[in-house]
């Protein structure tokens, strides 16, 4: 199945999970990923949002809806998909959407967002969700070309303060300025309520990831509450 600019109407609205575990965890391991995955689809996820090529790979075998990939190299700068290369290898690991850093900020192979984006476009079927920091990011993402804008990176790359939830407020000024492609609210998204208020904010489709499919987050919120 290719995903076209076209196909993403069905996500409309709709919630995509994201599943990862980091570096040394438990989970950390790509079967693992794909049953949360899977068990997200269950539960009503439209696309699930997977890191790592094996995870995508086994994540694309074990679900039918939209995989979108990436690939986290390093962790601070730019590290989500940093480069072409990177790129590439999520779109050839079966991702429908790549998912890359779509901030303004200089990437390490020293290629522009749009020849990024082009070269994606160029050598895959991948769609390009470009996570972005800002409002400026997001505006440039739409000129370089991008297929979707997230506002994965609100409160990451240093242009907007981290907010406990949901950046609201960066969501209603993308939206509001209407630039023309889907806008997917991504980032501590942590309760049902959020999730709608990212959707009332003029979000097309929403992705929670740590309060569905990070246990040692979601254990250590509930013992947090109940320490003090
Ligand atoms: C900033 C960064 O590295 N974000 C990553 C992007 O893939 C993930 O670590 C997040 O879990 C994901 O964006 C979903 O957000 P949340 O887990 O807050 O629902």
């Amino acid at each position: 199945m290719i995903l076209t600019p076209d196909g993403l109407e069905a996500l409309r609205s709709q919630l995509i999970v994201s599943c990862q575990a980091y570096p040394g965890e438990p989970m950390r391991d790509p079967r693992t990923t794909s049953q949360v995955a899977a068990s997200a689809v269950i539960g009503g996820a439209a696309a699930v949002r997977v890191q790592g090529l094996a995870d995508v790979q086994f994540t694309r075998a074990a679900v039918e809806v939209p995989v979108i990939g990436l690939w986290k190299d390093g962790h601070d700068g730019v590290f989500i998909t940093p480069t072409l290369r990177h790129a590439l290898a999520v779109a050839n690991a079966g991702a429908h959407v790549v998912a890359i850093d779509g901030t303004r900020r200089t990437r390490p192979d020293g290629l522009t967002l749009k020849r990024t984006i082009d070269g994606i476009h160029a050598e895959s079927h991948a769609l390009v969700m470009a996570d972005c920091g800002s409002y400026a990011d997001a505006a440039a993402a739409v000129d370089a070309g991008a297929d979707l804008i997230g506002t994965t990176l609100a409160g990451y790359s240093g242009d907007r303060p981290k907010t406990d939830g949901p950046d609201l407020e960066l969501l209603a000024e993308i939206a509001g300025a209407g630039l023309g492609k889907p806008l997917i609210a991504e980032g501590r998204i942590h309760t049902p309520a959020q999730a709608r208020q990212a959707l009332d904010a003029g979000a097309f489709v929403v992705v929670v990831g740590t309060a569905i499919t990070h246990p040692a987050s979601i254990t250590g919120w509930f013992k947090g509450a109940m320490d003090t």
